[in-house]
């Protein structure tokens, strides 16, 4: 974990409609090693989102460097796997189709690491399934697994189980765990759940609006496997909540003009 996958520095966004001029992002610092899962929390509007899609590519409107393994980021590779809240899969595509993508299951490699996938995401025996056979919980773990058969460097998830139950969501936490732990792709990972920041990510970036910037990073000490229940995970826990109410008190009290 010694190397910096992505480097950003000074990175502004603003948005112009006709009728006015946003700043979605200003002046974000933020360096993410090779391996590092980290998590990005704040209110509604703090930018997340935008930062995500600049860093995935998706935005290359912006000021400031931010670059990938030293290569400053122009549009969309291969390198950045993306995963929206939601699946986003092929109705008329199975399982192991969708995974495959452009890639044609008759090549034995390909066929071999899609399975390899489907057991890694914990899919075995639903490779022939559709999507509307599936739980949303699937569904979102066939879409990982997709992004997964491109090798990215990086794994970009936008509030990936904002969607689910709380006990498909706590199940997704550890499925993701796994394959990082399996696979060390680096990961920023894009939550509205304290609890899931905490959980997941060994540092917790915190962001406030108006305009949306970095308050605080906060590491968090604690080894995996987690436990919810344990002391340390719970003092954490609160640590990082006293950090969160104070940006939102701010973001309250800039939002209401006071
Ligand atoms: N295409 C756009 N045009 C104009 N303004 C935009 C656009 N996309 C985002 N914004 C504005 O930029 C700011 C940041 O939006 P963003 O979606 O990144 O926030 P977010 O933290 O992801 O919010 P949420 O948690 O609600 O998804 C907001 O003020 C939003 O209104």
């Amino acid at each position: 974990m010694s190397e910096r996958a992505l480097v950003i520095e000074r990175l502004n966004k603003i948005f112009t409609t006709p009728n006015e001029r946003v700043v979605a992002l200003r002046e974000i610092d933020l360096q993410v090693k090779q391996g590092e899962f980290i998590t990005v929390i704040g209110p509604s509007g703090c930018g997340k989102s935008t930062l995500l899609k600049i860093v995935a590519g998706l935005d290359v409107e912006y000021d400031g460097k931010v670059e990938l393994n030293g290569q400053q980021i122009k549009g969309p590779s291969l390198e950045k796997g993306f995963i929206f809240q939601e699946p986003r899969l092929f109705p008329w595509l199975t399982v192991e189709k969708n995974i495959a993508g452009d890639q044609s299951l008759k090549d034995p490699k390909v066929r071999g690491k899609v399975h390899e996938l489907i057991r890694l995401v914990k899919l075995e025996g639903f490779e022939k399934a559709y999507p509307k056979e599936l739980s949303g919980g699937m569904a979102q773990r066939v879409s990982i697994a997709r992004a997964l058969l491109r090798k990215p460097d990086i794994l970009l998830l936008d509030e990936p189980f904002g969607a689910l139950d709380a006990f498909t969501r706590s199940h997704m936490q550890e499925v993701l765990l796994n394959i990082w732990e399996t696979n060390k792709t680096t990961m920023i990972f894009v939550t509205h759940d304290l609890d899931e920041a905490v959980f997941l990510g060994q540092r917790v970036v915190i962001m406030n609006p108006r305009p949306g910037h970095i308050k605080s990073v906060l590491p968090i000490e604690l080894s995996f496997p987690r436990k919810r229940s344990s002391l340390a995970f719970q003092e954490m826990r609160r640590t990082v909540l006293n950090e969160f109410e104070k940006v939102e008190e701010e973001s309250y009290t800039v939002g209401a003009g006071i």
